[in-house]
């Protein structure tokens, strides 16, 4: 695992959370997508090396809505970036880690993800990502 590469923060609104985080950072978020597989829209923000992954839930059987009904909005998950992901799933398997997808799937911004299942990771939603090329 290279760095942090994003944190994902749950939301209920994000036009109401853009506005916030607009004005905690002091600038605009680069980017609003929607990602329909994991029923949620999401924004970045760019912070220094790491970027701020809004999502809010599209629809009510979403990750993001499960999370916010049992729990409330904040930070949902931590992503590391890597640079070879099947190698780190192969390890991370083999270490007696629980991840989630077999196969990783189209994430956000250019990235192919999976997760672990927090309850591996002491309570804490882990997301890989890699670029993305094709
Ligand atoms: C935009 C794409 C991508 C990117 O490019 O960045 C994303 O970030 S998508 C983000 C949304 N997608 C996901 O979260 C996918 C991975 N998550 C899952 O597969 C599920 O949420 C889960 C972790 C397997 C839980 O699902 P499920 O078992 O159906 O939900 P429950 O509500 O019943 O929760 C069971 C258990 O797990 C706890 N939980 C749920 N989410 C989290 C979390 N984010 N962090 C920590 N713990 C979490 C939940 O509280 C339950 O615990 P107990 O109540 O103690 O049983
Ligand atoms: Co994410």
């Amino acid at each position: 695992m290279r760095k942090i590469e994003h944190l994902g923060i749950a939301v209920k609104d994000l036009k109401k959370s853009n506005e916030l985080f607009s004005r905690l950072f002091g600038k605009e978020a680069y980017k609003e997508e929607r990602v329909e597989d994991e029923g949620v829209l999401t924004s970045f923000f760019q912070v220094g090396d790491v970027k701020i992954e809004l999502l809010e839930a599209t629809a009510p059987d979403s990750p993001i809505a499960k999370f916010i009904d049992k729990r409330a909005e904040g930070v949902h998950h931590v992503a590391f970036a890597v640079d070879d992901i099947y190698a780190e799933m192969d390890r991370l398997k083999k270490a007696g880690f629980e991840i989630l997808n077999d196969v990783p799937k189209k994430g956000a911004d250019h990235k192919l993800v999976v997760f672990l299942h927090p309850r591996s990771t002491n309570g804490v939603l882990v997301e890989l990502c890699q670029d993305d090329v094709k």
